[in-house]
């Protein structure tokens, strides 16, 4: 496995505030001498405008290559663990919701508990041809010991379409948990994550955990998720879009939600909300709570002043959290434009 990660910083500068904007891509090492553009990679914007430092980070782990497998231990990032898939059911356009069972003797302890805070991973191992991807659990382990995978094909994809033709009963090996970003509790007054298509993945196991299994949790923080598809039939499955929808509805003060498609190819009733179009600036300025940059741009030009409107203080003076997650260039141009929307708040 490969590791790729660029820190740029457009963000930075003003001295008060500290960004840190890792972009990561990960693949397997015959993927990386190719290096695909289109590789699903996450950045992190995170700015403390109250003061303090913030850092954001990828832990991620070393080499992959060569790691064994296990039928008799727990679960472990340093080797494979055969589970097996005990549901494969289509759920889209080359969409597919896997259930993989792990052995109860594979589960970690209670006492490990805290390996599997949001947001983790696992690497599951194409053993055709010795590749592995990593893939985000929705929601983490469940209380019969399985994972639910969202799962994308690719045209000309390996481990996608490979997994897509697992059946039910077939075995397949994965190691984890493997710590996609930290998330803080109590760290940050707002949470804006930007996902595009199973980019959705990471942003549910963290609210999952942090809103709908325990809604006393992060009580301080809100959060907003601005989910991107192709198109209707490409939105996160119902089971899992429905709660989060629900929880918006009756906490608005806790959880906002913003769903963009580019094309709506099922009945616009499906969800009240659904916007047809992309996420752009002015989404991410209404997320963040920011004036519109247009008008802003038009005073600052006429009168040459540097006018700060009440919300964008409000702002700047908020420890603000953005996450962007989806295929690469997804997260590139969503980087750019979270980036244009600080630097017109001043
Ligand atoms: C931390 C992390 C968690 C992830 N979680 C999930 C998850 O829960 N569900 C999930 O489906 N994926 C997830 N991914 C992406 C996943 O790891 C693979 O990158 C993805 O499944 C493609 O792998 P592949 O072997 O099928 O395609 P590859 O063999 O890597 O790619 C083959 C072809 O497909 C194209 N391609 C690859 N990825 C994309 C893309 N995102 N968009 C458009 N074209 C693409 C390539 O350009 C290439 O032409 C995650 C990635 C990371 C880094």
């Amino acid at each position: 496995m490969s590791r790729r990660l660029l820190a740029v910083s457009p963000l930075a500068r003003r001295p008060s505030a500290a960004f840190a904007v890792p972009l990561a891509r990960y693949s397997d090492n015959a993927s990386s001498q190719r290096a695909s553009p289109r590789a699903q990679a996450l950045a992190i914007f995170a700015s403390t405008f109250a003061g303090g430092v913030t850092a954001a980070y990828f832990l991620w782990p070393s080499e992959y290559r060569g790691a064994p497998t296990f039928n008799n231990r727990t679960l472990s990032p340093s080797h494979f663990t055969p589970v097996t898939v005990t549901a494969s059911e289509p759920c889209g356009p080359d969409l597919k919701l896997l259930t993989l069972a792990i052995p109860p003797h594979a589960l970690p302890s209670p006492s490990d508990a805290s390996i599997l805070s949001p947001v983790w991973s696992v690497f599951i191992k194409d053993d055709d041809i010795q590749v592995e991807r990593p893939y985000t659990p929705l929601e983490g382990i469940d209380d019969q010991g399985c994972i639910k995978l969202w799962v994308k094909k690719y045209p000309k994809g390996e481990v996608g379409r490979w997994l897509h033709a697992k059946d039910v009963g077939e075995s397949l090996e994965l190691r984890g948990p493997l710590r996609t970003f930290p998330f803080y509790k109590g760290t940050w007054d707002e949470v804006v994550k930007i996902s595009g298509g199973t980019g959705f993945s990471p942003f549910y196991q963290l609210l999952h955990r942090e809103l709908l299994q325990d809604s006393a949790r992060s009580r301080s923080t809100r959060f907003t998720l601005l989910h991107g598809s192709p198109s209707s039939a490409e939105l996160p499955p119902p089971a899992y879009l429905q709660p989060l929808l629900k929880m918006a509805e009756e906490h608005p003060e806790r959880l906002r939600i913003g769903l963009y498609v580019e094309s709506q190819t099922t009945s616009p009733s499906t969800y009240h909300r659904l916007q047809t179009g992309r996420i752009d600036k002015a989404a991410i300025e209404r997320a963040l709570g920011l004036s519109s940059s247009s008008t802003h741009a038009w005073w600052r030009r006429l009168f040459r002043l540097d006018v700060q409107k009440p919300e964008d203080r409000d702002f700047l003076r908020k420890n603000v959290l953005v996450l962007v997650c989806g295929p690469e260039p997804y997260v590139l141009q969503s980087c750019k434009l979270v980036s244009n929307s600080h630097r017109h708040a001043g």
